[in-house]
């Protein structure tokens, strides 16, 4: 189909421009966070997660990464606090990873890029009625970052990863119910800040990025379940292993990026 994208040589971040040239933007995500050309700010608070009442409804296969989706019709899961202005709804959250012994975080910190990066998307519903319409809004998403490293094995993520196989091809959904993503949080949400974009296309450049510092652990077996997902759909011949789903840092344009405490 015409705007048909994805992570390929011919289908990939180095030709989005082409249906998207907001790729070449000024507020384009991800980027190389540099930690000592960061600006600490100390007006930033704490960020400050409302998940409690959390409502996951599924766990599907886009095509592009693994989604869970949450019930989003009204605050029972915010994210408030640190740079943002009004309380923002949790939408979704998914993953980006890369290929068995590679790497696939989005971010990276001072050149260096992590195994995997968990992004749970929030919308500014008190400015905008839709998600669509939020994202875009130049401050109409909120997206949290979390960097996953290999080492033990994450005590809560085989609730994600023994899932995985029910939706092992583009477009199947699951039920996904009682799934509250606070588990997958680091102890410490000290975090970098900076006005950015969707990472893949349309690109909008309506994110304000909130990249926690310290990631979490997850075993190279958890991982290596994501790559069992494949791309395509069942009905189609090819099965083309869902892996290196990242974009690449993109230019900083003279952004500045703070730091909470
Ligand atoms: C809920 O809708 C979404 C969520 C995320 C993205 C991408 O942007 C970032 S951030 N990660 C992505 O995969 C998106 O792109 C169209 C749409
Ligand atoms: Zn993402």
């Amino acid at each position: 189909t015409g705007n048909h994208w994805g992570y390929g040589k011919e289908d990939g971040p180095t030709a989005w421009h082409k249906n998207y040239p907001v790729a070449e933007g000024d507020r384009q995500s991800p980027i190389d966070i540099i930690p000592n050309q960061t600006s600490h700010d100390s007006s930033l608070g704490p960020i400050v997660l409302n998940y409690d009442h959390c409502t996951s409804i599924n766990i599907a296969n886009n095509g592009h990464s693994v989604v869970v989706e949450f019930e989003d019709s009204d605050d029972r899961s915010v994210i408030r606090g640190g740079p943002l202005d009004n309380p923002y709804r949790l939408k979704q959250f998914h993953f980006h990873w890369g290929g068995k012994g590679c790497h696939g975080s989005e971010h990276t910190v001072a050149g260096n890029s992590y195994a995997s990066e968990l992004h749970l998307v929030h919308w500014n519903a008190v400015k905008y009625k839709t998600f669509g319409e939020a994202a875009t809004a130049p401050d109409g998403l909120a997206v949290l970052g979390i960097f996953l490293e290999t080492g033990d094995e994450h005590r809560w993520l085989h609730m994600i990863t023994d899932a995985l196989y029910t939706v092992k091809f583009k477009g199947s959904v699951t039920d996904f119910k009682g799934f509250n993503p606070k588990c997958l949080l680091p102890s410490s949400l000290q975090y970098w800040t900076y006005l950015g974009s969707l990472t893949t296309p349309p690109l909008h450049e309506s994110v304000i990025w909130i990249v926690v510092k310290d990631p979490i652990v997850v075993s190279e077996k958890q991982l290596g379940k994501f790559r069992t997902l494949v791309f395509t759909g069942e009905e189609e011949d090819q099965r083309t292993r869902m892996e290196n789903n990242f974009r690449p840092p993109q230019l900083l344009k003279g952004r500045k990026v703070r730091s909470s405490n």
